[in-house]
């Protein structure tokens, strides 16, 4: 298909003038180019395709190269870029070296915020707005979050809106309401959501009660029987923006997100208007595309696909190796099954954590809070506080959100709650902002907690195990990708012990993690070359196993530790720290992780190749210890 607007657009004054019909063509275009970008990558599209209209609408409206514009998350940030002049770098978006498919400021001043984590928008636009009212009082910045109904219940949002109410800020907040987040929203504020589906248009800038005055009973007809209307009719009024109107915004809506004219009609209205406005704007996830609107859920971030004669789609086949992900909810299962005391939370990621067969199977046992990271720790706290054994499955990334609940609620009372910590290590094409390489930093630092790493896919099971019957907190941490088993006779799960795979005397690779595999290709590879190089697996990053790393650091040439981690606090910097602590000497000791820098996207394999965490970055980091221990 020929884009003959999106390849002229610069920025979004090229669109400002457009009249409907020019704009019904753009909204076309930028879907065209959504489809063709998810049928060669994984990327983000039904969020997309619901936010086209707004999209066009808030950049025809306003003016974003001075006012501020954040949309929550940045999943659906793809027609903003294309909007932003961003066309011809497009198909590059998810790969590396190219556009990031969130927004990123080093791409365009349009971006703001380099995001990927929800819930964020309401505080960075009231900050926004405070600092241009303070400095740039004569410039009437406009200030805009774009949040939707899944992001909407994080706590962080409630807090910025108290806080904008207090300030009263003229600042304007759209909920992008379209029954979804990943997975159908959840909780009380999905249900009062789902009854606003059905309320009139609610003007709060005019507080309008003639629509309410019609409704009062008239004479000659049954009072009581038009109370009950009355009753209804106010209900019904109530309901479409009472919570938002209580909490000092100003409600408006809902209005149609895919008609854009309407839109654009309340979008000028809302522009000026004194004080924080919440404008209620109905969208559908997945909206053009009737197999997203229909699956919203696989095509929220679907692989990529084809169509085929029929015009069915054909989804590109997935790695037949089990990913971490599914061993781990395919364990949970099991021991569901055995274990009534079992329970698990999710975040919101139902999907991405392979859970929908175990909140099918043990719907009393599954709870999904939705995107709340730091209730659903101080949750599963109480649970265990219960005596329930509560398993936290959470990206390692968004658990980041709960690091204050895992001290004091967990940690603290020492309580038994099992962290499983999915996309721990590199996860590829979503970036900086989801790479989980922090976990092995935080979860260390707090007393009783003990920190595990399953190095390969036989590890999982046992470590689980372990894990639900400890007492006190444990986590486990896997990364986003299939899970290799090593061949081997497995040494059982003992707190605190590693696994010795292979001795060598000119030196040790000490495995903290998924990369074990490739830690024994080095080994193997180290071989070639007339080193004999022996390989650790670490499996406890706390407690750690002194007894056999102080043996590896005394008898063999170097020790070098590789983790999925960034190298400060980690797996590396433990051992750094007990050898330290024993008065051993440690110049032979290097720690392999990730350097103090974010890591930009693109494919797993190639990131971590880039980092030197495959199997010959490793052999190169041992073959130079290995030279200048010689030296030593
Ligand atoms: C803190 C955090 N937890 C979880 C996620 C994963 N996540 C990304 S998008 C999304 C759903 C967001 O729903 P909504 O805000 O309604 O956006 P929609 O996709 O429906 O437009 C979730 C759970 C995240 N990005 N950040
Ligand atoms: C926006 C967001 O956070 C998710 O959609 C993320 O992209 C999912 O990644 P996974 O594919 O690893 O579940
Ligand atoms: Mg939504």
């Amino acid at each position: 298909m020929e884009f003959p607007k999106l390849s002229q657009i610069q920025s979004p004054r090229d669109i400002k003038d457009y009249s409907d019909q020019e704009s019904d063509e753009l909204a076309q275009e930028i879907r065209e180019a959504l489809y063709q970008v998810v049928s060669d990558r994984t990327a983000h599209f039904a969020s997309n395709l619901g936010v086209v209209e707004l999209c066009i609408g808030l950049h025809q409206i306003f003016d974003f190269s001075k006012d501020r514009l954040i949309w929550d998350t940045g999943h659906q940030i793809y027609p903003h870029k294309l909007v932003t002049g961003r066309f011809n770098e497009f198909t590059t978006i998810r790969h590396q070296g190219g556009l990031m498919g969130y927004p990123h400021p080093g791409e365009s001043p349009y971006d703001l915020f380099m995001t990927g984590h929800a819930g964020c928008s309401v505080s960075t636009t009231l900050g926004l707005k405070a600092a241009d009212d303070l400095l740039y009082p004569e410039d009437d910045r406009k200030s805009v979050a774009v949040i939707g109904d899944g992001a909407l219940p994080s706590g962080i949002v409630f807090e910025a809106m108290n806080n904008a109410a207090g300030l009263n800020k003229d600042m304007l907040v759209i909920l992008n309401d379209n029954k979804m987040g990943i997975c159908p929203r959840v909780g009380g504020l999905a249900s009062y959501l789902d009854k606003a589906r059905t309320a009139p248009f609610y003007n709060g800038l005019k507080k309008d009660v003639s629509w309410l005055l019609n409704k009062l009973p008239v004479l000659g007809e049954p009072v009581a029987e038009q109370l009950m209307h009355f009753k209804d009719a106010v209900k019904t009024y109530l309901h479409g923006g009472m919570l938002f109107e209580e909490m000092g915004f100003r409600y408006i809506g809902p209005v149609d997100g895919h008609d854009l004219p309407r839109l654009k009609e309340a979008l000028r209205m809302v522009k000026d208007v004194k004080g924080p406005v919440l404008l209620h704007v109905f969208t559908e996830k997945g909206h053009g595309f009737e197999p997203a609107c229909a699956d919203p859920v696989t095509f929220h971030s679907p692989a990529p696909f084809e169509r085929d004669e029929n015009n069915e789609i054909v989804p590109i086949k997935k790695s037949s190796s089990p990913a971490y992900t599914n061993i781990v909810s395919q364990t949970v299962y099991d021991r569901m099954e055995r274990d009534d005391k079992v329970v698990i939370m999710t975040a919101a990621m139902c999907a991405g954590n392979n859970l929908d067969k175990i909140r099918d199977d043990f719907p009393e046992r599954f709870f999904d809070v939705g995107i709340c990271e730091s209730h659903a720790v101080a949750f599963a706290a109480g649970m265990a506080k219960s005596g329930a054994r509560p398993i936290v499955d959470i990206y390692s990334t968004f658990l980041q959100r709960s690091f204050d609940q895992i001290f004091q609620e967990v940690a603290l009372q020492n309580l038994p709650v099992t962290f499983c910590m999915d996309r721990a290590g590199i996860c590829g094409p979503d970036g900086p902002t989801h790479h989980g390489v922090f976990d092995n930093s935080y979860m260390r630092i707090f007393p009783n907690m003990v920190v595990t790493a399953p190095g390969d896919a036989s590890d999982v099971a046992p470590l689980l195990d372990f894990a639900l019957t400890y007492d006190g907190p444990v986590s486990l941490r896997y990364p986003k990708c299939s899970a290799a088993t090593v061949e081997r006779q497995v040494a059982p799960i003992e707190l605190g012990k590693s696994e010795v795979y292979s001795s060598g005397a000119d030196g040790t690779i000490i495995a903290c993690g998924a990369l074990f595999p490739d830690c024994i290709e080095a080994a193997n590879l180290l071989k070639e070359k007339g080193l004999d190089v022996g390989v650790i697996n670490a499996r406890f990053i706390k407690p750690l196993d002194t007894e056999t790393i102080f043996k590896a650091l005394d008898e063999t040439g170097f020790v070098l530790t590789v983790e999925e981690n960034v190298i400060a606090g980690g797996f590396g910097s433990a051992v750094l720290e007990a050898a330290n602590g024993a008065g051993l000497r440690t110049g032979h000791l290097r720690c392999l992780g990730i350097p103090d820098e974010f890591v930009e996207h693109g494919d797993r394999a190639e990131l971590l190749s880039g980092l030197g965490l495959d199997a010959e970055g490793i052999a190169r980091a041992a073959e130079s210890m290995a030279g200048q221990n010689s030296l030593i």
